[in-house]
């Protein structure tokens, strides 16, 4: 699980993540929805420690975050992390890409770690596309295997970044699928994501930030059906009618 509790955030004298407060319990996916700049990228970075925080605190599994050493890389581990833009190394095969970490961090023999690899890539449709490179892969292709990737750590936690954002259209709905087969699993996950329709099918719960504050924490059919502020009706507004 994660919990961050009164977490404050400034580039400068920019104020980015103002007095943060919020949970996802284990087995729980939360939605973090929001305008463009309101702090959600900024949060999912501070949970995983790319971006240092200035004040509160945040835990994964219970434990603060470490901001060093051993202790970080095991917390780095913990946390799978899907970005916007798929970061395969492309001069790695896929399946190379995915048993890379584990053989480094883990120390999983070479065999093992490619049974696995191939367990994943099969669970996210790509297996027969293993032993090509990144390029050789359409968009939506590579994006499941970064989930791949990141599943091959075993974490405890899953954090996605917009990972459908950079996507051609018809290749989204197989990134959201492979999301919503992990969150059935029970995963637990916390996903940026402007996808109103993988909100409403997947979440447990919509987080609406809006210059860097939570503004409204609920279930989804709540937020969508009876958003409470105004800044939430403007932003459903605005979404909702394209
Ligand atoms: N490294 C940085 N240095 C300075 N300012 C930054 C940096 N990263 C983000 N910001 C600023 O912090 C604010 C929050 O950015 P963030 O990327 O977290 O927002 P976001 O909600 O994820 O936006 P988007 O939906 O466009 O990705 C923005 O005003 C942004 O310009």
């Amino acid at each position: 699980m994660i919990s961050a509790s009164g977490v404050n955030k400034y580039f400068g004298d920019l104020h980015v993540l103002k007095e943060i407060d919020f949970e996802v319990p284990r087995g729980q996916v939360v939605v973090v929805l929001g305008p463009s700049g309101s702090g959600k990228s900024t949060l999912c970075r501070a949970i995983n420690r790319l971006e240092p925080i200035n004040s509160g605190e945040i835990q994964v599994d219970g434990k603060p975050l470490p901001s060093e050493g051993k202790a970080l890389a095991a917390l780095r581990a913990d946390v799978g992390m899907v970005f916007q833009q798929f970061n395969l190394f492309a001069h790695k095969t896929i399946v190379d890409n995915v048993t890379l970490a584990p053989q480094k961090v883990r120390k999983v023999s070479s065999s093992e770690a490619r049974k696995t690899a191939m367990e994943l890539l099969e669970r996210v449709g790509i297996a027969n596309q293993a032993e090509k490179y990144p390029a050789q892969l359409s968009g939506g292709q590579q994006q499941r295997a970064a989930i791949a990737r990141a599943l091959a750590m075993r974490p405890k936690v899953m954090l996605f970044d917009e990972p459908t954002s950079a996507l051609d259209p018809e290749m989204v709905q197989e990134v959201l699928d492979t999301m919503t087969g992990l969150a059935d699993e029970g995963m637990t996950m916390l996903v940026v994501t402007h996808e109103m329709g993988f909100a409403r099918r997947a979440a447990h719960r919509v987080v609406f930030m809006s210059d860097g504050e939570i503004v409204e924490d609920s279930t989804p059919e709540d937020f969508f059906s009876a958003p409470k502020s105004e800044r939430a009706k403007d932003f459903l507004g605005k979404i909702l009618t394209h």
